[in-house]
C-alpha cells in the first residue's frame, strides 16, 4: 500500500495509516501512560485534583493533562487520560486510588455482589469522561491536527482481576480461583464486562476517539486453556460487539500483556487491527508469528527509556530494524516509569523520527 492524500487534502494521521495496514516510515510514535507523574505539569494538575479519580472525573483537568505530553512532545497520539477501573467505578463498585499503593475496590467475590453491579447506563455514568473525550478532541484539531485520539477500556479479564481482588496483586489469586471452581459465576462477571465495556467504548468512539485499544495487562498469568477462555474469547466478543456499532474499519488495538506465544492466536482470532507487543516479547518473533495484515505496536523497555544514552538509542534501533517492513507503531512495552527523565523522551523521540 502507498501513502495517498485523501480525496479531501488533508493528510491522514500517521497513526491511522499504521492501524489502517500502511507501512509508514518512520513509524508513528506514542508511549503508554506518556500523561503522567514523571512530567512536572502533570504533578502540578495532579496536586490540584487531589485525589486520582477526581482527576479522571474533572474533564478541564483530565483534558489539560491529556494534552501535555502531546505538546511537548508532538506524539503522533494522544491517549484519554483516565483509567481501566473506571469501567468498574460506573458500574457502581466503589473505587478509590491509595497514595503509595494503588488501586482499591470493594472486592465482589458472590453472586449477590456481583448481580448488584449495574450494566445498563455505564456510558451515561461516565458522562464525565465522555466530556473529556470531546475536549482533547477539539484540543487536538487547534493545536496537533496530526496527532490521533485513543481511547481505551480495560479487557474483561483484567478489570475483573481488580474487581475480585480489589486491589493490585502479584499473581491475582482470587480472581484467578474464581475462574477455575465456580466458572459459571466467574463467566457472568465476565459476560457483563463485555456488555458494560462495549457501551463505555461506543460512547468514546461517539464523542471523538479515532481508536480504541484494549488493555488485557493479566493475560500473562493464564495457562493456554483459560487464556483461550478468558481472554480470547471475552476480547473477540467485546469486538464483535463493537464492529456491530461502529463504522467499519474503526482501529482497534488489543495487548494482552505477557501472552508469548498466545499472541499470535490473539491477533488471529480477536479481529482487532493492531495488537501491542510486551516488554518480553522478541519484535521479530512477533513479525514473524503475526500477519503482516495486523499492526504491531511496541515495545521499548521502559528501564531503557530511564537509562537514556547509548542503551536507549541501542533498544529503539533494534525495535527499529525488525519492523521495518510491516505497519508498525512504535510504543514501549509497559507504561512509562514515574522515575523516567522527561529529556530522555525527547531523545528517544529523534532516534524514532530518524528512523
Ligand atoms: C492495570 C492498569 C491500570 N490502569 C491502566 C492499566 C493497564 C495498563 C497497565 O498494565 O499498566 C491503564 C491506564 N492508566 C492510566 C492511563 C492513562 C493514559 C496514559 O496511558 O497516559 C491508562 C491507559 C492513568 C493512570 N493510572 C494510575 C496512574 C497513577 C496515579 C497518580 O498519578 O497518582 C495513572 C497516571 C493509577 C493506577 N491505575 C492502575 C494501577 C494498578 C494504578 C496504580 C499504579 C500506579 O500508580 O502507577 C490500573
Amino acid at each position: 500500500m502507498t501513502s495517498e492524500t485523501p480525496w479531501d487534502g488533508r493528510p491522514a494521521k500517521p497513526l491511522l495509516r499504521a492501524l489502517a495496514g500502511e507501512q509508514v516510515w518512520p513509524p508513528p510514535l506514542w508511549l503508554m501512560r506518556q500523561a503522567g507523574r514523571y512530567l512536572p505539569e502533570y504533578r502540578e494538575v495532579r496536586a490540584r485534583a487531589g485525589d486520582f479519580v477526581t482527576l479522571c472525573t474533572t474533564p478541564e483537568m483530565a483534558a489539560e493533562v491529556t494534552l501535555q505530553p502531546i505538546r511537548r512532545y508532538g506524539f503522533d497520539a494522544a491517549i484519554l487520560f483516565s483509567d481501566i477501573l473506571m469501567v468498574p467505578w460506573a458500574m457502581g463498585q466503589p473505587l478509590r486510588f491509595a497514595e503509595g499503593e494503588g488501586p482499591v475496590l470493594e472486592p465482589v467475590r458472590d453472586a449477590a455482589a456481583i448481580g448488584a453491579l449495574r450494566v445498563a447506563g455505564v456510558a451515561e455514568r461516565a458522562a464525565p469522561i465522555m466530556e473529556t473525550v470531546r475536549r482533547v478532541g477539539a484540543g487536538l484539531e487547534a493545536e496537533a491536527p496530526r496527532t490521533a485520539l485513543i481511547g481505551f477500556a480495560g479487557s474483561p479479564f483484567t478489570v475483573a482481576c481488580y474487581m475480585v481482588e480489589g486491589r493490585g496483586s502479584r499473581d491475582f489469586a482470587h480472581p484467578r480461583a474464581m475462574a477455575h471452581a465456580d466458572p459459571a459465576l466467574f463467566g457472568r462477571l465476565i459476560r457483563m464486562l463485555v456488555d458494560a465495556t462495549a457501551e463505555y467504548l461506543v460512547a468514546q468512539a461517539e464523542a471523538g476517539a479515532e481508536a480504541l485499544m484494549l488493555f488485557d495487562s493479566w493475560a500473562g498469568l493464564l495457562p493456554p486453556a483459560q487464556f483461550r477462555r478468558w481472554v480470547i474469547e471475552p476480547n473477540a466478543a467485546l469486538v464483535r460487539v463493537l464492529r456491530k456499532r461502529l463504522p467499519p474499519e474503526f482501529p482497534l488495538i488489543g495487548f494482552p500483556r505477557l501472552a508469548g506465544p498466545m499472541l499470535a492466536e490473539f491477533a488471529q482470532r480477536t479481529g482487532v487491527q493492531a495488537v501491542g507487543m510486551d516488554t518480553a516479547m522478541d519484535p521479530r518473533w512477533a513479525a514473524s508469528a503475526v500477519p503482516d495484515t495486523i499492526a504491531l505496536q511496541g515495545n521499548l523497555d521502559p528501564l531503557a527509556l530511564i537509562a537514556g544514552g547509548p542503551a536507549l538509542e541501542v533498544e529503539a534501533r533494534a525495535i527499529l530494524g525488525a519492523m521495518r517492513g510491516r505497519p508498525f507503531v512504535f510504543n514501549l512495552g509497559h507504561g512509562i516509569e514515574k522515575t523516567t527523565p522527561p529529556e530522555h523522551v525527547s531523545a528517544l523521540v529523534r532516534v524514532v523520527r530518524s528512523g
